[in-house]
């Protein structure tokens, strides 16, 4: 044993004399390129490939650093009790996922398209600090991808693309959906955004929203597809975005259904307060800094912007009407901070033209996978530009409870499917639910007030349908009273002036007659 010692020792002595005098009397550079034929020679006779992709590429972060590293989670998780004995565990911000990560220098082995890929995370100390704009982290962390040679060009462009749009679906379901407001106009915070977020925990979905079901299956396919059609968009040449326009009477869901439209998806809801936002421009900043995959929305939008400023300028032509696009409608005019009609009490210069560049312009593909909603009470108030295909796609109208409505919100409150309820009472429901004009918000209060007990909630839910109904009745007796009193006024009148018919007749035609005789007598008290 002792020999044996003896031996290894001055072999080892032997050996470092030996790398002394090879460092002294080969150069450097020659070592190097010795060390590199020796790779070439291995590379030849291996059967793999091999790809590294570091975390740091030059300065800058390697997003496909980030994406393989969020992929292999997914993966490392799957299979932890199978291969890896250490995992890493992070948790992002605003997430309330727990990510699994490959820990340093384990490995980790994957199939994708039938062939079998390994992947490496390797940490090594970074040697030395060189210049750099921003710290360095102290080690160098990178993954290394082994593929076999005959695989590689078949797998590695699909299965690259694969992690990236799996990372992507990762990053966005382990985030909390987030809210954000503009509360700030369209100035900056500290970190350069003019958006302020919080997490959005609205409980609100497709199966919660009481609605007609084969208009709410068609909303749902249409979102389904919207996001599903990339391709689509890219070959029809049109921007990824799809516009919505929600109207009804408050309380009949237009909120609850975009929160419905946001869980759906798993997108962030940019809320646009726009009477926080003063020019154009800031509005363009704001469109700028919202991410893909989100739903803009414009609360009341015939409240928060003076939607009669195109018409306005529609006489004031010389005022620099730009071309619209829009056939036989004339270009908005820009109203700058500037312009008379702005100033005095409403300093805020976001113009209806600001808008619709905003949801169709240029501008408003700026990012892609995006679905601008406004919500209005008053539908009619709205500019017809505004409202044409291309802008807002889709017309929603959220309108009061029906009979099928009303199933949704009794299964959702008192928990009641169909058949729990008597036959009879649900015929009476049924026969009165249209006529009372009741909205859901108002059915709802109804219901959650007396939850507890499902025969009460039902019994006062009727009477308050059956007393709203016999309102909305004598409000149709009265009207249609009021009408016919004015129609027999008018008869009346009619009877009676066949003179001031016949003196229009002499001049040429009721209006005009009307028009000119007022002239005359504006000319007369002129002169
Ligand atoms: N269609 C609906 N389905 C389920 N719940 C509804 C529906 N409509 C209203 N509600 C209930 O009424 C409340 C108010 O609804 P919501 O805010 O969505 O109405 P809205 O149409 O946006 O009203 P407004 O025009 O005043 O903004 C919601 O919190 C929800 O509980
Ligand atoms: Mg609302």
């Amino acid at each position: 044993m002792k020999e044996l010692w003896t031996t290894m020792a001055s072999l080892m002595g032997v050996l470092a004399f030996f790398q002394t005098l090879l460092h002294t009397v080969i150069p450097p550079e020659l070592r190097l390129a010795i060390l590199k034929l020796f790779q070439r020679l291995f590379n030849c006779f291996s059967s793999y490939c091999y790809y590294e992709i570091t975390e740091i590429d030059g300065v800058n972060t390697n997003e496909l650093y980030n994406a393989v590293q969020l992929y292999l989670s997914s993966s490392a998780s799957s299979t932890a009790t199978a291969t890896a004995n250490r995992l890493s565990l992070t948790r992002g911000l605003n997430s309330s996922v727990i990510t699994f990560g490959l820990a340093n220098n384990d490995r980790l082995s994957d199939v994708f398209n039938g062939v079998s890929v390994v992947w490496e995370h390797i940490v090594t100390p970074r040697q030395s600090q060189t210049f750099s704009w921003r710290p360095l982290p102290e080690e160098k962390r990178g993954f290394t991808l082994r593929i076999n040679k005959r695989d590689k060009l078949c797998v590695l462009k699909d299965y690259l693309d694969f992690i990236t749009e799996k990372a992507n679906d990762i990053r966005r379901k382990n985030q909390d959906r987030l809210l954000y407001t503009n509360y700030r106009g369209g100035s900056i915070d500290s970190r350069g955004h003019p958006w302020e977020s919080v997490p959005f925990k609205h409980p609100s979905t497709f199966e919660t929203l009481a609605m007609d079901p084969e208009r709410k299956k068609d909303i749902m396919s249409d979102l389904r597809d919207f996001a599903d059609g990339q391709a689509f968009y890219k070959r029809t040449g049109r921007a990824w975005k799809r516009g919505y326009l929600l109207y009804g009477p408050p309380g009949t869901g237009k909120s609850s259904m975009i929160a419905a439209m946001a869980n759906f998806l798993g997108y962030d809801i940019y809320d646009l307060e726009l009477t926080e936002v003063n020019t154009n421009s800031e509005l363009r900043k704001l469109l700028m800094k919202t991410s893909s995959k989100s739903i803009i929305v414009i609360e009341d939008i015939d409240c928060s912007i003076n939607l009669t400023n195109r018409k306005k300028n529609k006489n004031n032509a010389s005022g620099g009407g730009s071309p619209e696009g829009v056939s036989g409608s004339p270009g908005p005019s820009m109203i700058g901070p500037g312009d008379p009609e702005n100033n005095g009490s409403n300093n805020n210069s976001i113009t209806l033209s600001g808008l619709l560049n905003f949801t169709d312009g240029l501008w408003s593909c700026c990012g892609s996978e995006r679905i601008f909603v406004f919500t209005t009470n008053h539908i009619e108030k709205l500019d017809p530009a505004l409202l044409r295909s291309g802008r807002m796609d889709m017309h929603v109208l959220m309108s009061y409870c029906t009979f099928p409505s009303l199933k949704i919100l009794l299964k959702n409150y008192l928990g009641c499917e169909d058949g729990d309820i008597e036959k009879g009472v649900m015929d009476d429901l049924a026969a009165v639910i249209d006529k009372a004009e009741m909205t859901p918000a108002d059915i709802s209060e109804v219901l959650i007030k007396n939850r507890r007990d499902n025969d009460k909630a039902i019994r006062e839910l009727l009477e308050a349908l059956k007393s709203k109904a016999e309102e909305k009745r004598l409000v149709r007796v009265r009207r249609r009273a009021e009408a016919e009193e004015v129609a027999e006024e008018e008869e009346k009148r009619a009877l009676d002036s066949p003179k001031e018919v016949g003196g229009a007749a002499t001049g040429g035609g009721g209006d005009e007659v009307e028009v000119k005789f007022n002239k005359d007598e504006e000319d007369n008290g002129i002169n």
